[in-house]
């Protein structure tokens, strides 16, 4: 089957003050066309320079260096921005935690939604602004022919995302990126707003790449998790299967400082210390000084990300050893 996203060897660095920011080292990362993957691990471990990668839409002062990349089949390693463009929101699109950024106050939201379709296709401004309703209306927005009308500060944070949604899904893309998709949002809303996601995922069987510092977010609408610490993976394997067994003591911390609803005799339990400075990582595991199995191989050599015999991928030479 072919896959949406398909990217080897991404390597992000930024020069910074004399130092060298390692923002995401020799990152693999495929997504299969139809599932959702979900990105996850703490801020700054380089999951939005992964996803803005993946659209060659970093900043200017990054350097990205990648073996390959290759969006729904097509090489696309080698191209401009000018073909990339043709890409962005027709094959795929990004949906980003703020919308008051991500829209141009100025112009009205339906004016924005009508460009998204007159840029790819040729048709008219009365089709264009009739589908741009429609979409508002596929995505929840009450009054839809009014909100045409309105500008992003006059709609609230939640109704602002469903339009960014709307434009998101707009030209049927065969991946969408989500990042932080409701980070900006009061807890209430951010489930309507998952639910949406996550509802418009299915119906349209677009590949979704999720990312996220919350597990608890991707329990409901992840086919398969990759966790990220420090610049590399660390974890990846199918969602029930790492929600219910993690292997990586990092995966196990991430866990237990997710605070579940339905179990109240679980604790919330942090992980202690922080991710590690990135332009100067330790030696070795970049996880060993805050892991509670530290050995000595771990301080040495930064373990590969290796097959299990049960096939599940993990980034640790002592996973599978340690008791709970
Ligand atoms: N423009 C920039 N200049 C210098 N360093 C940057 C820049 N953008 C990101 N970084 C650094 O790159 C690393 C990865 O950042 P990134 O934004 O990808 O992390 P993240 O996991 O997405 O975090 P968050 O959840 O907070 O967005 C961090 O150490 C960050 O400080």
């Amino acid at each position: 089957m072919q896959n949406a996203i398909e990217v080897k060897n991404l390597k992000v660095v930024f020069p910074d003050r004399g130092r060298m920011i390692r923002a995401v080292e020799g990152v693999d990362l495929t997504v299969k066309k139809g599932e959702c993957l979900a990105l996850v691990g703490e801020s700054g471990c380089g999951k939005s320079m992964t996803s803005l990668s993946c659209m060659k839409l970093q900043p200017s002062l990054a350097a990205v260096r990648l073996d390959q990349l290759c969006i729904c089949g097509e090489d696309v390693t080698d191209y401009t921005d000018r073909q990339m463009q043709a890409l962005r929101g027709s094959k795929i699109s990004m949906i980003f935690q703020d919308a008051l950024t991500a829209l141009n106050p100025v112009m009205t939201i339906g004016k924005q939604m009508d460009e998204i379709y007159r840029c790819h296709e040729k048709i008219s401004k009365k089709e264009a602004k009739m589908r741009s309703i429609k979409a508002l209306k596929a995505v929840g927005i009450p009054d839809a022919e009014l909100r045409y009308h309105a500008f992003p500060h006059e709609l609230s944070g939640g109704m602002r995302q469903r339009v960014l949604i709307a434009m998101a899904f707009a030209c049927e893309p065969e991946v969408i990126i989500a990042d932080e998709p409701t980070t900006a949002l009061d807890v209430t809303i951010q489930a309507q707003i998952l639910e949406l996601l996550s509802k418009m995922q299915k119906e349209k069987q677009t590949a979704l790449l999720l990312i996220t510092h919350d597990l608890s977010v991707v329990r409901s609408m992840a086919d398969r998790i990759a966790v990220m610490y420090s610049g590399k993976i660390v974890e990846e394997a199918p969602a029930k299967e790492l929600l219910e067994n993690p292997l990586h003591p990092y995966t196990k911390g991430l866990m237990a400082a997710v605070a579940r609803l339905d179990d109240d005799k679980k604790e919330f339990v942090q992980i202690p210390g922080h991710l590690p400075d990135p332009a100067d990582k330790p030696a070795g595991c970049y996880f060993h000084p805050r892991c509670p199995y530290a050995a000595t191989a771990c301080k040495k050599a930064m373990p590969l990300l290796t097959q299990n015999q049960q096939g599940r991928k993990v980034r640790c030479y002592e996973a599978g050893k340690f008791k709970e």
